[in-house]
């Protein structure tokens, strides 16, 4: 029998300090996330990071946490009910990092029968600290616990006509009868180390601006070709106009570097140079979290204002949203239907 299991980021299981640090301590101590040899990233997680950031994130947390519980965690739950409900087969939710737990999802399938898993991870793009992270872990819950189990794995969706024209749709809504200058799509960061590991041709990423665009089978897995191709392809699907558009990159943590152009320069500097009215979209996240509803919409609004920008629009992420939820519910029904398995 067939079952599928949609994998998000995760939160804290609340915005105290000490469930801040049990998360971020899970999550940072990934050798995917945080990619050097255990003993230099348990120096720096727990001996550094883990000393001060738990209380920042927790104020961060504490401003945009909903009575029901995490954003993420909320609207990832609304999402699995609705796919439920359009679905023939059994759906399954679990999170990387924290609760619900992805050895959990596993077990819940496998009670219900499920010998065939569609791993979901909600992200439009590839990366090592996502997609990577969320097949190791899975498969070696997998290879212990049910040997027996067959998973495929759903590629990344970045440039799939389906999620372009539900995510152009999703702004076309909110910019229309805008009056905007300019519409900025803000990718999560990664180190570009991140993006040299993941080139499988290992002479292909340069990070200069021309080799994402050139034509490589390395860009399967680079996350900023990925990035990239999203904001050409929705420009390109509503008929956006050369300048009036452009990506950067946000959330970037220690003094390596990220990928470029940061968002919260690029805001700055799009103020400063006389950008009145700017709108935002985020598509590298499917659900809204921490890194859009404080980072963006509190801090990225702040920037903007702060340097002469008048009106900053937020576009929500996908969420709930009913033709998101047919897409989605969708491709999995054309997986269900398939009858010769590809296995990962
Ligand atoms: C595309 C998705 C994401 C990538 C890639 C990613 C990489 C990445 N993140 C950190 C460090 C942090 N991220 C934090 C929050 C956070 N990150 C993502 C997604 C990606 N991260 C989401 C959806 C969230 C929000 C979670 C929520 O509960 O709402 C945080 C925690 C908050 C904070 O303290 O700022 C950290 C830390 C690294 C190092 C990294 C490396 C590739
Ligand atoms: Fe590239
Ligand atoms: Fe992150």
């Amino acid at each position: 029998m067939k079952g599928v299991l949609l994998v998000n980021l995760g939160s804290p299981k609340s915005t105290d300090p000490k469930d801040v640090k049990t998360y971020l301590d899970e999550f940072l101590m990934d050798e995917r996330v945080i990619d050097l040899p255990y003993i230099l990233r348990a120096i720096l997680v727990k001996g550094i990071i883990l000393n001060t950031r738990p209380k920042k994130s927790a104020e961060a947390y504490s401003k945009i946490w909903w009575d029901e519980g995490s954003p993420l965690i909320v609207l990832s739950e609304r999402l699995q009910q609705k796919i439920d409900n359009f679905t023939s087969v059994p759906i399954s939710l679990a999170m990387r990092y924290g609760e619900p737990s992805i050895a959990n999802g596993l077990k819940e399938l496998h009670d219900k029968g499920v010998n065939e898993v569609l791993l979901a991870p909600l992200y439009p793009q590839y990366a090592m600290a996502t997609t990577e992270t969320i097949i190791a872990l899975a498969e070696e819950i997998r290879r212990e616990h049910y040997p027996e189990m067959q998973f495929t794995v759903l590629p990344p969706f970045y440039n799939h006509p389906d999620y372009i024209t539900v995510l152009s749709r999703s702004i076309a809504e909110k910019l229309d009868n805008l009056d905007y200058e300019h519409l900025l799509f803000s990718y999560h960061g990664v180190p570009e180390r991140h993006i040299r590991k993941s080139d499988i041709t290992k002479s292909h990423c340069k990070l200069d601006g021309s080799c994402c665009q050139t034509a490589s089978k390395a860009h399967q897995f680079c996350y900023r070709h990925q990035s990239f191709e999203i904001t050409r392809l929705v420009g390109e699907k509503l008929g956006l106009k050369e300048g009036t558009f452009s990506t950067s990159f946000q959330s970037r943590l220690g003094f390596d570097p990220w990928l470029r152009p940061y968002t919260d320069r690029t805001i700055e500097k799009m103020a400063l140079e006389g950008t009145k009215k700017m709108a935002i979209v985020t598509p590298a996240f499917v659900s809204d979290c921490l890194e859009t509803l404080e980072e963006i919409a509190m801090e990225g609004e702040e920037i903007f204002e702060e340097n002469g920008g008048k009106e900053f629009t937020v576009i929500p992420c996908l969420n709930d949203r009913e033709d998101w939820v047919k897409t989605l519910s969708r491709w999995i029904d054309e997986w269900a239907k398939q009858k010769v398995e590809v296995v990962s």
